[in-house]
């Protein structure tokens, strides 16, 4: 998917002023709130008409100011799905996925009903109504009704902020696999860098009506390790639990951790902060955390008056933030052995 985005929308006081192209299959509009991320959403929907400029999606015209052309929202083939389901209320949950699909056209009908029930696992739901849908599964309707319209590009406007943190980090392997599975690029709009990280590929930032930034999602959060009051948060996936005096032992990377987390089932997601890791130089003698890993430094990064390091620790990759005269001390070559330790404590579970 190729999108080029150069228009200008003004509410007031406020001016977006968007210019950028981008290529790809994951990309991300990461911002602050009232930055002009659903403001682009809408122009790219159809819903706001930019004030000039033009919006061109793999080289189709949706709105050229210059050449009178805007395309109307239904002819677009821009599918929205938003932090709020907004599903029919008075049709089942197979009247609301056939929606989209009974209004594209036949030529354009590669993602069937059978399709999506069977990747989003909605098949027991179908005869049901909405109303009483759990969250979760009222965005897993939204989102096969949405790709049932067999879109050229899927537009998520925070589509997680509605739902609790447990259920946010279930339903993203959803949202990622059904768009993989039917080769449908997105757009996503968030304003966390976890989910950042766990759906975009490449992310463009907002802030105060343009665009400051396009980066990776992880470049992104190391950028933004010093000023972060949680730091720079590492992603783990862990699987194979066993019980463990009290605690929970986790395969990661050929690594086994120790969790005070209670076992769960399959590869679990946990987050540990780069501020909860601690560098040793030497094997300390006796530490009461119950995790030490020993590492090597693969690189460092400045990020303010911290810095970044990275660590191969087996097969995985961690970063910890140290203060800069600590970096010093440590002497943190690339290459160089350190051991880094982890309370049980310190990892949160994500979904
Ligand atoms: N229809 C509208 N009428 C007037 N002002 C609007 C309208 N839509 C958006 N705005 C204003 O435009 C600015 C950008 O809003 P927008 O919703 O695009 O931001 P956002 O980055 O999506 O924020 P959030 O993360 O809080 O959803 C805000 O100041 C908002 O109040």
């Amino acid at each position: 998917m190729k999108l080029r985005v150069k228009a200008t929308k003004s509410f007031g006081a406020f001016r977006l002023e968007a210019g950028f192209d981008v290529e790809g299959s994951r990309i991300g509009i990461f911002g602050e709130s009232g930055s002009g991320k659903s403001t682009l959403v809408n122009m790219l929907a159809g819903l706001d008409r930019p004030n000039s400029g033009e919006l061109l999606l793999d080289g189709e015209p949706l709105f050229d100011s210059s050449r009178r052309i805007n395309v109307p929202p239904e002819r677009r083939r821009v599918a929205l799905v938003f932090q709020n389901p907004h599903l029919f209320p008075h049709l089942s949950v197979r009247g609301n996925l056939l929606y989209g699909w009974k209004r594209c056209a036949v030529a354009n009908r590669q993602v069937g009903l059978d399709d999506i029930i069977d990747v989003l696992k909605i098949g027991h739901l179908l005869e049901r109504g909405v109303t009483n849908l759990s969250g979760g599964e009222k965005q897993r309707v939204a989102l096969g009704r949405a790709l049932l319209s067999n879109p050229r590009l899927l537009l998520m406007d925070e589509p997680l902020s509605a739902l609790d943190d447990a259920l946010r980090f279930q339903i993203i392997p959803y949202l990622r696999g059904a768009c993989e599975a039917f080769a449908i690029p997105y757009l996503f709009i968030s304003h966390s860098l976890v989910e950042m990280r766990l759906m975009a590929d490449r992310v463009i930032v907002f802030s105060r009506g343009r665009q400051v930034a396009d980066s990776t999602p992880d470049e992104l959060a190391r950028s933004r390790m010093g000023a972060s009051p949680v730091g720079y948060i590492n992603i783990l996936r862990l699987a194979d639990p066993r019980e463990h005096q009290n605690l929970t032992s986790y395969n990661w990377e050929g690594n086994r951790l120790l969790l005070t987390a209670s076992p769960g089932e399959g590869e679990l997601l946990f987050e540990l902060s780069s501020k909860d890791m601690i560098l040793f130089k030497k094997h300390p003698e006796a530490i009461s955390a119950r995790n030490l890993f020993r590492c090597t430094v693969a690189g460092t990064f400045e990020a303010g008056r911290k810095a970044g390091v990275e660590l191969d620790c087996g097969n995985g990759r961690l970063v910890a933030e140290v203060a800069a005269e600590a970096a010093r001390e440590l002497d943190l070559t690339v290459g160089s052995e350190v051991f880094a330790a982890v309370k049980a404590s310190a990892f949160r579970r994500l979904g």
